[in-house]
């Protein structure tokens, strides 16, 4: 039996990357993320933020694939990904990373990337295209080093290289700045950009609030599972929901 790419439910020429209509992943009786919709376009970077618990990962799994939404549509390009496995969503051209790192320990830095590589590519085009991928992450003299023996911030680049040798057109950053030092953030801020600028679409959750007003084009705030505010980063940054969800509220 052939796999067929998902039915096209919207006219994927002029469809967003992304677009979430009303999902809702409920645990038992907990609503954790109540009747979201987004769109993220090629190129555009989307910041998720809200305070602990707000559901930000839920939403951000059930866009992914590692969450199936209890309702809602999730469309790709025009085609509709609802509950699509994350194997399947990365041939179609959507990778992520992890909060935690997790690189293959005992294979060199350049091995870990290509396990990613073989999804398009064999034998040496596969070994060009891991090198062209630590290039662009700038560990290209880690080669061969183990993996093993990264520091955090290396790890984090790491962890970018693997997820772009899937050839992602919309790439899911969990957490990936939170935890460096701040030469190492104002780097991968400039990483993250670059990819960006060359037309990946980014959904990133980042509890730092400065990365996030830094880098996004547009910032939706959850609290409670629900979207409270949605726009620019300046406006939601003083949006006063937003702020009373950060600070709490007196009154309660
Ligand atoms: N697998 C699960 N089973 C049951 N409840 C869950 C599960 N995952 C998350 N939750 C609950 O859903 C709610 C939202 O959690 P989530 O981790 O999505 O929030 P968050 O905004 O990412 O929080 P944080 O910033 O602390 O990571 C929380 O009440 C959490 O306890």
């Amino acid at each position: 039996m052939t796999t067929t790419a998902p039915h096209p439910i919207q006219d994927t020429a002029t469809a967003p990357l992304l677009r979430a209509e009303n999902v809702r992943v409920q645990f038992g009786g907990l609503v954790a993320v109540k009747d979201i919709s987004l769109a993220v376009k090629s190129g555009e970077i989307l910041g998720l933020i809200g305070p602990n618990g707000a559901g930000k990962t839920t939403l951000f799994n059930a866009l992914s694939g590692f969450v199936k939404p209890t309702a809602g549509l999730v469309t790709f390009q025009g085609r509709n990904i609802t509950g699509v496995e994350p194997d399947r969503l990365a041939r179609l051209g959507i990778a992520r990373t992890f909060q935690v790192e997790r690189p293959f320990e005992d294979l060199s830095v350049i091995e870990n990337v290509l396990v990613a590589c073989f999804l398009h590519h064999r034998g040496r085009k596969a070994q060009e295209h891991a090198f062209e991928m630590l290039e662009i992450v700038g560990l290209a003299d880690r080669a061969l080093q183990p993996a093993a023996e990264l520091n955090l911030a290396r790890r984090r680049r790491l962890e970018l290289a693997k997820a772009l040798a899937l050839e992602p057109k919309l790439l899911f950053l969990d957490e990936v700045i939170a935890g460096l030092n701040p030469p190492a953030q104002a780097e991968m801020i400039g990483l993250i950009r670059s990819l960006a600028d060359r037309g990946i679409g980014i959904v990133m959750v980042e509890h730092i609030m400065q990365v996030i007003m830094t880098l996004s084009d547009h910032v939706i705030c959850m609290a409670f599972g629900e979207k409270i505010s949605e726009g620019t980063p300046a406006h939601v940054a003083s949006d006063p929901s937003v702020i009373k969800a950060y600070l709490g509220d007196d009154d309660d």
